[in-house]
Parts: structure tokens; C-alpha cells; sequence
């Protein structure tokens, strides 16, 4: 690597998307932001925005076939800008990588070992980890001189103490299979934990915090001392809150019944579950902006919908109370998180015998900002903190190329 080597191209590969962000680790800055996504459709759809200098949002509507195709796509899009994948600044490339399972607790310098680990995982997180190994795999053939570095959703989870982690289950089984709980959005989780001590002006070794990632996936977090100690997900990313299509927590017999009684294969159940569940399973939407549309006028389905959701929302929140013994702030953070007020007040509502109490006038300002939303004289902070899953991973991948 060349001493002005500073830039990180970052990728979070989905099943049909991909997103990405080089960033400048100097000092931050954003050089491009970008999204392809439908990825294997007629109409994909690739959405790049180069950073600064008043440059223009460039949108294109085309098929693009596989996850090679589009990273090439971007490849295309970075070089117009003269920040292609060919430039000496360019360090690494930095990965998000779902499932780490027990091996990986940090970023990871990816080789032909570790994909082989990464891929091993597969069965442990389907729906995410065959494209993130779509993805390296491209970005190595792209630039195979480059460092490549694997980020885990799972790493910053692997604090958590056994009695946490531990499914109460035989234990020889549970270790012959690698069955235990390893919690995900951890990227996020650490991010959003440290900007909250930022805000609320105190180191996060002094911080109890609850932190309650609301994407399409949901997870909650327990943090002390800026260490997890529980979290939401589990051996999968299915288990925990209500989530956009995936169901959360229920009871595993449920599995058994549907195969016994209804007839369903595994598979099929495993699609219920994950797909066909949740906020989608509930009510036929599962975007929370449509949902709380629905919601103000009247409709059924959307309200019991909502109401299961924000029910499991305050079960965790009360749960990991009781985990922490004290806590100085419940954080919001991702899309549903950071944007839809009422689902805040909603999960905060009834909770003032915790110290929990919502300002509505700071809770219904819109910014990109972190801000509280709880009153100066509550005894726990609320705060709504944007998460940056990418500079994130950009942080931990430069840490490790720069050393
Ligand atoms: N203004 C808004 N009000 C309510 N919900 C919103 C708003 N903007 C985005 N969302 C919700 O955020 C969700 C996506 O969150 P995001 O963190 O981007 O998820 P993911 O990374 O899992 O795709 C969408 O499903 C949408 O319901
Ligand atoms: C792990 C996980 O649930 O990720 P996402 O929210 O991106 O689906
Ligand atoms: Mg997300």
C-alpha cells in the first residue's frame, strides 16, 4: 500500500442488491455513494451519487444479470468520476459479511481460507452470506492485488456472556452444531453506541445503553461499558423483534405444528417465516411509512400490525432494563428508527415509572442529526442516533490495512 493509499471502497452485497460508499479515511469524506438494485430483473436499477463539488446524481434503469455484472456496473460509474477501482489512493476494499459464526470477532483479512469459513457458514445465514461471497469474490477478480476485508455483522455481539449466548438446549448438540446465539447488525450496534456517548457528552465506558436497530431487519441491543451483552438475533437472523417480513420470536413448536398438521416442508416454513412473516405477514405491507399511512385512516389489519410490533418493542426494551440494572439512554437508530416518530413514542409510551418519557415537540423534529427526544429532566435519555453501517466497516477495514 502506498502512503497516500487512504481511500476504502466499502460493499454491502444483499440478495438483490448492492450497496456501496468509497470513502476517504483521512478525514471521512464521502467520494460516492450508490445503490444497484434488482439485480437479476428485466429492469435493474443502478442510482449513483458522486460526492461534492455540486456533481450531479447519475440514475440508470437496465438488466444487469448477476452481482459481477453490477459491481462492474460501479466499477464504470467510480472511473467516470476519475475514482475508479485502478486508483493507487484506493486501499482496500471493505466487505460487510452477515454471518462470522464463532471464528470471526474482528475484521479479517480475507484469503482463500477465510472465504472458505465465510462460505462453510452459509446454512447459518442463507438469505445474506451467499452475496456477500458473490461480491468479494467479484471485487478480488476486479483487483486481486488489493486488500480485501471482511467486516461481520456478528463480531461486535461476540462479547456477550455465555448465560446471554446460550440456547437452553443439550449441550453436546448444541456445540456439535455451533448452535448459539451471535446477534447481528453489529456494525451498527458499535456505531450507534459510540456517537450516543458523543452526544450525550460522556465516555461509553461510563454508558448503559439500549440500542434498537429498526431497518426491514430489526434487532435490539444491551451495551455496558461499550461491550454487547445481549442482543435480539440469535443463531439466525430471524430470531427477536417484529420485522419487516421476518416473524421475530415465537414459539418453536410452531415449526412442528406447521409440518405435522398443515403439511409444510421445511422449506416452505423457513420462507413463512422469513419472507412471508412480520409486519408483510400481518398486514400486507411491510414499508412502516404505508403502514402508519394506513394507520391514521382507520384500518384494521395495519393497526394490530402495529400494535404487535411495538408490543414486542417494549418487551425488549423492558427485558434488557432488567439485564442492565440501570440505563442512561434508549437510542433509535436505522429507517423506521430514525424517521417514524410514532413508532417512538408508541414504544416509549407507558414507561415514565422507567424513567422513559418522549418530548413530543423534539420527537417530531426531521434531521440527519443525532438528537434526544426525551426532556431535559428525564431520568433516561432518548435519542435518535443515524447509523452508518458503511463507515462503519470502512473504519475496521482501514484500521487493518493501515497498520
Ligand atoms: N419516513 C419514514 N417513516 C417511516 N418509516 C420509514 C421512513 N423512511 C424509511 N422508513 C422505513 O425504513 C425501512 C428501511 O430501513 P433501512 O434501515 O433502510 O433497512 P434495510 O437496511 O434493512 O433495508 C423501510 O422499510 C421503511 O419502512
Ligand atoms: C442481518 C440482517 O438482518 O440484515 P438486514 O437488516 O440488512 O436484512
Ligand atoms: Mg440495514
Amino acid at each position: 500500500m502506498t502512503s497516500q493509499a487512504t481511500r476504502v471502497l466499502v460493499l454491502n452485497s444483499g440478495s438483490s442488491s448492492v450497496k456501496y460508499q468509497l470513502l476517504d479515511m483521512r478525514d471521512g469524506t464521502r467520494l460516492a455513494v450508490g445503490l444497484v438494485e434488482r439485480i437479476g430483473e428485466r429492469a435493474s436499477r443502478l442510482v449513483h451519487t458522486p460526492s461534492g463539488g455540486g456533481a450531479e446524481k447519475r440514475e440508470r434503469t437496465e438488466r444487469i444479470a448477476d452481482h459481477e455484472q453490477a459491481l462492474k456496473a460501479v466499477a464504470g460509474e467510480l472511473a467516470r468520476d476519475g475514482i475508479g477501482l485502478d486508483s493507487p489512493e484506493l486501499a482496500a476494499i471493505g466487505h460487510r459479511v452477515v454471518h462470522g459464526g464463532p471464528e470471526f470477532s474482528a475484521p479479517t483479512l480475507i484469503d482463500d481460507a477465510v472465504l472458505a469459513e465465510i462460505e462453510r457458514l452459509v446454512p447459518l445465514a442463507p438469505l445474506h452470506n451467499p452475496a456477500n461471497i458473490t461480491g468479494i469474490r467479484t471485487a478480488r477478480a476486479l483487483r486481486p492485488d488489493l486488500p480485501q476485508v471482511a467486516v461481520f455483522d456478528t463480531a461486535f455481539h461476540s462479547t456477550m456472556p455465555e448465560d446471554a449466548a446460550r440456547y437452553a438446549i443439550d449441550t453436546g448438540t448444541a456445540d456439535a452444531h455451533r448452535i448459539r446465539r451471535y446477534g447481528f447488525h453489529g456494525t451498527s450496534h458499535a456505531y450507534v453506541s459510540r456517537r450516543a456517548a458523543e452526544l450525550l457528552g460522556r465516555p461509553p465506558e461510563e454508558l448503559n445503553l439500549i440500542v434498537l436497530h429498526l431497518g426491514n431487519g430489526a434487532s435490539a441491543s444491551a451495551v455496558a461499558g461499550g461491550r454487547c451483552v445481549d442482543t435480539s438475533m440469535g443463531l439466525t437472523p430471524l430470531e427477536g423483534l417484529v420485522m419487516g417480513t421476518r416473524s421475530g420470536d415465537i414459539d418453536p413448536a410452531v415449526v412442528f405444528h406447521l409440518e405435522r398438521v398443515a403439511g409444510m416442508g421445511t422449506d416452505e416454513i423457513d420462507e413463512l417465516l422469513n419472507k412471508k412473516s412480520g409486519l408483510m405477514g400481518l398486514c400486507g405491507d411491510n414499508d412502516m411509512r404505508e403502514i402508519l399511512r394506513r394507520v391514521d385512516g382507520g384500518d384494521a389489519a395495519a393497526t394490530l400490525a402495529f400494535g404487535i410490533y411495538i408490543h414486542r418493542l417494549k418487551k425488549y426494551i423492558g427485558a434488557y432494563y432488567a439485564v442492565l440494572g440501570r440505563v442512561d439512554a434508549v437510542v433509535f437508530t436505522a429507517g423506521v428508527g430514525e424517521n417514524a416518530a410514532p413508532v417512538r413514542a408508541a414504544a416509549i409510551a407507558g414507561l415514565g415509572g422507567l424513567g422513559l418519557v418522549v418530548d413530543a415537540e423534539l420527537n417530531a423534529v426531521r434531521s440527519g442529526e443525532p438528537r434526544l427526544v426525551s426532556p431535559g429532566h428525564a431520568r433516561v435519555a432518548v435519542a435518535v442516533v443515524p447509523t452508518d453501517e458503511e463507515m462503519e466497516i470502512a473504519r475496521g477495514t482501514f484500521a487493518l490495512v493501515d497498520a
